[in-house]
């Protein structure tokens, strides 16, 4: 295992976070270390073994970035037919999904704390995920920032890859800027197909559940722009 004692004094740092914070409660009885060795996953130096990893095999759906997760727990508990891996590097936010999904007893969800490009280039074998979620990434507003927005011909041709032929792909973003650099991105990529006629945006999914960062976008009197296309690759 990779830096497993690194991880540990990080989730330390969690628990002292969250317990500051007022927000540990099971979890603090049942203790990090726990947490941790039910819900998240240890980078192996290869590949995670996914068939491994969850109670049931069932259909996976990756979220990367969940923030403070209330996305991912809300869907992990909804659709207990189908499995999550979410990929964070935020540790108040792991800490705090890892502490509720104890809570609700959820045998559907794992939590990989790394760089999210880093886990899927190296740790994950191609055609693993059945859908891929990605909700108000940071927007990067800045134009010399633009590069580093995680939506990038790049991520798209390494998401194609590890995504099964007809996965899908949603997206959602509150910054208007982002959101037409997405479909630009999304519609010029060979692989990828709109779920609607042409370069036109879906409409808002009931599955979706209304993150912290929609909410803060709303207050600033922002839209919302939601992306479903299929993953066609050959
Ligand atoms: C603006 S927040 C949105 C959080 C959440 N999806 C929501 O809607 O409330 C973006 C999140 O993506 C995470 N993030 C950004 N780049 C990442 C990467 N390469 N790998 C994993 N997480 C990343 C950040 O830590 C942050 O929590």
């Amino acid at each position: 295992m990779i830096c497993a004692n690194i991880l540990i004094n990080k989730m330390r740092k969690i628990q002292s976070f969250v317990r500051r914070s007022g927000r540990l409660t099971l979890g603090q009885k049942m203790g990090l270390t726990e947490l941790w060795a039910n819900y998240g996953v240890d980078l192996p130096k290869g590949r995670i073994n996914l068939d491994a990893l969850f109670v049931k095999r069932q259909k996976i759906v990756l979220e990367v970035g969940f923030g403070n997760g209330d996305s991912l727990l809300e869907m992990a508990i909804k659709i207990p037919d189908r499995n999550f891996l979410g990929i964070e590097v935020y540790e108040a936010g792991i800490g705090r999904l890892i502490n509720e999904a104890y809570k609700h007893q959820l045998s559907n969800l794992k939590i990989i704390k790394a760089d999210a490009v880093e886990v899927l280039t190296n740790h994950i074998k191609d055609g693993s995920f059945n859908r891929f979620q990605l909700f108000f990434p940071d927007p990067w507003h800045k134009k010399k920032h633009h590069k580093r927005r995680i939506v990038q011909t790049d991520f798209l041709d390494l998401l194609s890859r590890k995504i099964i032929k007809g996965g899908k792909v949603h997206m959602a973003t509150d910054w208007a800027h982002y959101a037409t650099a997405m479909m630009n991105t999304l519609e010029n990529h060979p692989h990828f197909k709109n779920t609607q006629n042409g370069p036109i945006y879906s409409p808002r999914s009931e599955y979706r559940p209304i993150t912290k960062f929609e909410r803060r976008g709303h207050r600033l009197g922002h839209g919302v722009w939601d992306l479903i296309f299929i993953n066609e690759k050959t």
